[in-house]
């Protein structure tokens, strides 16, 4: 994985996740065991802690310094407005401490950090610099510090998550799951009964993913203890999805909080494709990371209508599964665009990651045939006046060589259903795609 392109930047960004896990151990320890100050609301009522600006601080700097700070751009989920206000100071001063700390140990992992302590102008600045917004031209590291910031603070699965887009496709990803161990079926070993805070009395260690887009390969290491030091590849192990394409036997996963995502909408479509257990809760990224390790086989992803999905909450996620051997598009089976900015503007409906095409098939058949009933499908129709086809509709029209785009009829003019078996008789007599297309 070593060699090729982007090896340089796929090398320190690994080291720098790695450096980035080790600093969420310590704040997610201190947090657990003092219940301080480190945490607090942002605007949008949602958390940020010490740890989230302090990664996004540790992480901008290094790769500035690796790569230079002229012609770099990183989008990053944090801004420093409330780091800023007079009433944040002893706030600020725990970031400085967390990101100096964590910059005096670069060279633990085989990175320079600076030479004396950064100043806490210098932080900030770092922190504001990741200001880019993406789009389809040109690289941009793309950073979520703490992605599941909820699951951090409540000593559960949280992720650090690194990628890199390049004219508009994700290139490379580099996820760090802290407590998720890097033994087979470490996922469920840490629950709300069993909290994670045994794991660090235990010695057992999270893993870090890395993968390039083409390289069919998805790798795992072991993050290394306090007195270790960093030796690439750190006993890297290939992962790949798993091989059960059996619905009753698949795992699904999705987000701990139903505000994130729909469950009784996720529900409906396992029991139509017939899936038998429970769904694995579980905060962040680490959802991607489990189907990319193979330990699950599905991960859906409703939010709620008028929600924009970030790029970073995904981006390495991503890769990750494709890069093992699975399929990641959106719930009207189209692939997610990370070209459009901070936002997968014009996602369908949600996000389906699974392990292989046979079962997200079935998902995707499963949410056409769920939507129309479902309470969702009144609220997003409103945003969205034209028919979705079903991709294996658009699979079948591309091998006959026809134009997808013909099809985009006003819903208003007919039932989806009766559409849908439309092209279905046209499929099987082709000839008849005139007749469709003037409906
Ligand atoms: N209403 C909403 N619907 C969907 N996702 C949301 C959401 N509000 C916040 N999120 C995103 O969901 C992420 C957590 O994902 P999950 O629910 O899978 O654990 C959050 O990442 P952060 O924790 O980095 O802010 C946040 O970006
Ligand atoms: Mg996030």
């Amino acid at each position: 994985m070593e060699d090729g392109k982007y090896s340089k930047e796929l090398n320190v960004a690994v080291r720098v996740v790695h450096m980035a896990c080790s600093l969420c151990e310590k704040v997610q320890k201190q947090l657990l065991s003092t219940n301080s100050d480190q945490v607090k609301s942002k605007d949008d009522d949602s958390l940020v802690t010490v740890a989230d600006w302090s990664v996004q601080a540790t992480v901008s700097w290094m790769l500035k310094k690796a790569f230079g700070s002229q012609n770099i751009s990183i989008v990053a989920e944090e801004d420093i407005q409330t780091l800023c206000k007079s009433e944040s100071q002893s706030l600020l001063a725990m970031v400085v401490s967390a990101v100096n700390i964590s910059l005096a140990e670069a060279p633990r992992f085989g990175l320079h950090g600076p030479e004396k302590p950064l100043s806490a102008s210098e932080i900030l600045e770092a922190i504001s610099q990741c200001n880019s917004r993406g789009g389809p031209l040109g690289q941009h590291w793309v950073l979520d510090p703490v992605d599941g910031t909820l699951g951090f603070v409540r000593g559960d699965q949280y992720a650090v998550a690194l990628a890199m887009i390049e004219n508009g496709e994700v290139v490379m990803g580099v996820l760090g799951c802290p407590n998720y161990s890097v033994k087979d079926d470490g996922l469920n070993k840490y629950t709300q009964e069993n909290p994670v805070m045994s794991k660090i009395s235990s010695g057992e260690v999270g893993c870090v993913m890395y993968t390039r887009k083409g390289s069919g390969k998805a790798w795992m290491q072991p993050l290394i203890h306090r007195d270790e030091t960093f030796e690439w590849p750190n006993s890297a192990k290939l992962v790949q999805v798993s091989s059960v394409d059996d619905p009753t036997l698949a795992t699904f996963c999705e987000p701990v909080e139903k505000t994130n995502s729909n469950h009784s909408f996720a529900a409906g479509v396992a029991s139509t494709v017939g899936l038998r257990n429970k769904p694995l809760r579980v905060y962040s990224m680490v959802k991607y990371a489990a189907i990319a390790r193979g330990e699950a086989e599905i991960y859906m992803r409703f939010a709620r209508a008028g929600y924009k999905e970030k790029i970073w909450d995904h981006a390495a996620g991503v890769l990750l599964v494709q890069e093992a051997g699975g399929v990641v598009t959106d719930a009207g089976g189209r692939p997610l665009d990370f070209s459009r900015g901070i936002y997968l503007e014009g996602l369908d409906r949600g996000i389906i990651a699974c392990s292989g095409i046979k079962l997200h098939d079935k998902i995707i058949g499963a949410v056409y045939a769920s939507w129309e009933s479902s309470n969702l499908a009144s609220s997003q129709k409103a945003n969205n006046s034209h028919l979705r086809i079903h991709p294996s509709f658009t699979h079948t029209l591309k091998k006959k060589e026809k134009k997808v785009c013909a099809f985009q009829i006003p819903v208003t003019k007919l039932s989806t259903r009766s559409f849908r078996f439309s092209i279905i008789s046209m499929i099987e007599k082709p000839t008849n795609l005139k007749t469709v297309i003037t409906l």
